[in-house]
């Protein structure tokens, strides 16, 4: 929408050559994004797009399939096309972010990671959203930006793309955890802390991968752990909060057409925490419980009872 509304001409590429006709002929994403009218500038479509012809590719497939479709299109590429990674997610079979599954599929890429809070329904309606557009430096990403941007959409430029992607991948799982908490009903206070505490999470592995602090006290890290732990609108964290109430995941991942990214970056993120030995108490509680070693009470138990130790370790 944003790109259609600059002016660009957009091709919305899918699987399911129906479903691209029926969005060109009514306008609307019945599947995904209902109650949106679709501008004309944007034309679906299940053929290869011309990418001879492209001055940049989105990227927005779910974490878990990224690298066969970068791989089905890696041969169509040109050198330095700019692709932009918009998935949120570590690849459980690999633990690597998005952009390392770019550099290893379509490596005559670009590489661009935009992240931030930034939801697909409040965007389409033209509210107020600010993200993080990061780069392989800092002069590509002040060039790709005035062609994302929008009047209500803002892209802060970085060249730190592992923290813009640490912070996306590690909200997931936190905002899973902090839905439990809210649909067990253990309160405010318990919601800030487990914010807090997640936020210390998500440094420390930014610390260990070398990512920046100021990027992920930005909006790709704080401003999204803030966004996705605080809306039930999160997909992330409604299937927290149903697991808390006591449903089983399996019923709720059967009850939604739509991608959880959590769930499957939760193990991958704790074998990368532990590759790197950092402590993510709360990240390896959400994948026990989403792999059913534990309950979420028993989860927030564990969690309570660990040993006492300094805010800053
Ligand atoms: N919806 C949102 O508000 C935001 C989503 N994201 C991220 O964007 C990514 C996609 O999310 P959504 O579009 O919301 O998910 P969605 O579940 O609404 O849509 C996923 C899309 O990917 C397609 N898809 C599913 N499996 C596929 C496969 N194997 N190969 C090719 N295409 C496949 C589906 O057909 C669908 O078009 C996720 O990583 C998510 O974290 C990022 C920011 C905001
Ligand atoms: O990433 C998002 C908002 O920034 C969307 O979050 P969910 O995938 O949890 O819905």
């Amino acid at each position: 929408q944003l790109l259609a509304a600059n002016g660009h001409a957009v091709t919305l590429w899918m699987r399911d050559a129906d479903q691209a006709a029926d969005i060109n002929a009514t306008r609307q994403n019945a599947r995904y994004l209902p109650d949106a009218n679709l501008h004309e500038g944007i034309t679906a479509t299940a053929d290869i797009p011309n990418f001879a012809q492209a001055d940049l590719c989105l990227s927005v497939i779910p974490a878990q399939h990224t690298r066969a479709q970068l791989l089905r299109f890696a041969s169509y590429i040109l050198d330095g096309l700019p692709i932009v990674l918009c998935s949120k997610g570590i690849e459980i079979s690999t633990l690597e972010f998005m952009n390392e599954v770019l550099a290893e599929t379509v490596p005559q890429a670009a590489r661009f990671v935009l992240s931030g809070p930034s939801f697909a329904r409040d965007v389409v309606k033209g509210l107020p959203t600010a993200v993080t557009l990061a780069g392989d430096d800092l002069a590509a990403a002040n060039a790709l930006a005035p062609l994302v941007q929008g009047p209500t959409f803002r892209p802060y430029t970085t060249d730190d793309m592992i923290g813009a992607e640490i912070g996306g991948a590690v909200k997931n799982v936190l905002a899973i955890a902090c839905g439990m908490l809210l649909g067990m009903g253990l309160g405010q206070s318990a919601h800030a802390a487990l914010i807090a505490r997640g936020f210390a999470e998500m440094n420390r592995l930014g610390a260990a991968l070398g990512a920046r602090t100021e990027t992920l006290s930005g909006l790709c890290g704080l401003g999204d752990l803030v966004l996705t732990c605080s809306s039930t609108q999160s997909r992330n964290m409604s299937c927290g909060m149903r697991l808390g109430e006591g449903e089983a995941l399996q019923d709720i991942l059967s009850s939604r057409n739509s991608v959880t990214e959590g769930v499957a970056t939760a193990p991958a993120l704790v074998r990368l925490a532990a590759k790197h030995d950092v402590d993510m108490p709360i990240c390896i509680a959400v994948d026990r419980v989403l792999s059913g070693n534990i309950t979420p009470a028993e989860a927030m138990a564990e969690l309570l009872t660990r040993p006492l130790k300094s805010e800053t370790d």
